[in-house]
């Protein structure tokens, strides 16, 4: 099994004519120059990612990635494991929050069993891959081989390919998971080279003591780690199932033209791995929320992403993200249809 192609493949870059068309566009409309704010920005930039006059976020095609953690062996979830499975049940009848989220915006929504640790029988609309029963314990051995991170990445790969076929103007990935913010944690902390104290928090509601226990947990994986900071290393030895498969979908998107919104703290992780390995994909990305996970500022930063909204969510699945897509549909009609000075009469500034 190979690698997919965007592992290694150079990063197309967002078109600089359209960008400067649509810089100029913003200038002409009626408002005070700026006046948008960050909605300007967006509209810019979805312009220059698309290759297009009028920017769009109608097409929207999410995919949740969902996947077990042997660290749940540790103890360090709120949550008893078997709810990873119980939630892609969840997906596959619609009632889940993305499920909900992703009617309300009229968006395709994929599912995805990178691996259970209990096998699942058929559910309708559920892709089950089950590539392993979930990973190894990564805080006393690599969480994957090198085949089943290859197996994952090509995974989140087919689905960026799916959106480039059905001809999606946004994707969004998001992650399920029982103890994927202790992984997410290690792998941040593996590739910035910082402190489990600033990266690990209470994800579905520890108390502090779980947080100190799941810190312990976090400083034996990245002992027993090493000081390798190689993202495919970092990821075979420290990641998720669901977390590779999401760093395939962003590279793929990246690598397709596909402008992505950015969920939380887990997806954040996942989109600094494709960063770390391709730094062109960080052109491709938006940043939709800041977590209430503590860790995710840290993560944010190290992108030098300032996410748009804040409203103290902490769920995942590509939550934070699908509210966050009214935003770029609001940019992208100011864009497209505010008359410009000359066509409504309108005076323009005078210097
Ligand atoms: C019912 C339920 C639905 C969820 N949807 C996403 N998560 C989120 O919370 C989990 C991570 O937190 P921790 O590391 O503390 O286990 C992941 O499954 C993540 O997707 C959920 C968690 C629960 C309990
Ligand atoms: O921000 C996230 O992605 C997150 C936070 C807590 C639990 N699950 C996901």
């Amino acid at each position: 099994m190979t690698l997919p192609a965007s592992w290694t493949s150079p990063v197309p870059v967002p078109d600089a004519a359209y960008r400067q068309q649509a810089l100029d566009r913003q200038q002409l409309l009626t408002k005070p120059p700026g006046s948008l704010g960050r909605l300007e920005q967006l509209a810019v930039d979805l312009a220059a990612q698309q290759a297009t006059h009028r920017p769009r976020a109608d097409q929207v095609h999410m995919a949740v990635f969902a996947g077990d953690h042997g660290v749940c062996d540790e103890g360090i979830s709120a949550f008893p494991r078997a709810v990873t499975g119980q939630m892609i049940a969840n997906f596959a009848e619609g009632g889940a929050a993305i499920s909900v989220l992703s009617r309300h915006l009229e968006a395709t929504l994929e599912v995805l069993n990178l691996g259970t640790v209990e096998p699942l029988g058929h559910l309708p609309g559920v892709n089950n891959l089950q590539i392993a029963p979930g990973t190894a314990n990564l805080a006393q051995q690599p969480a994957m081989t090198h085949d089943q991170v290859t197996a994952a990445l090509c995974a989140g790969d087919a689905v960026a390919e799916r959106a480039a076929s059905a001809g999606a103007q946004l994707f969004i990935g998001g992650d399920m998971g029982i103890g994927n913010t202790t992984t997410a944690a290690v792998l941040a902390c593996a590739l910035l080279n910082d402190d489990p104290e600033a990266l690990a928090g209470p994800g579905t509601g520890l108390d502090a003591a779980g947080v100190s226990h799941k810190v312990e947990v976090i400083r034996r994986a990245l002992q027993r780690h090493g000081d390798n900071r190689d993202p495919l290393a970092v990821l075979t030895s420290l990641g998720g199932l669901e977390i590779a498969a999401l760093t395939g979908a962003l590279l793929g998107c990246a690598a397709r033209r596909i402008p992505v919104l950015v969920d939380g703290f887990i997806v954040s992780v996942a989109a600094l791995v494709a960063v770390r390995q391709r730094p062109g994909a960080r052109a491709w990305l938006h940043f939709a929320h800041r977590s209430a996970e503590p860790g995710h500022d840290r993560v944010l930063a190290a992108m030098e992403a300032r996410p748009l909204l804040d409203l103290g969510m902490r769920l995942g699945e590509g939550s934070g993200a699908a509210v966050a897509v009214n935003l770029l549909r609001a940019a992208c009609s100011l864009h497209n249809s505010m008359a410009t000075f000359r066509d409504a009469g309108v005076s323009n500034r005078e210097d």
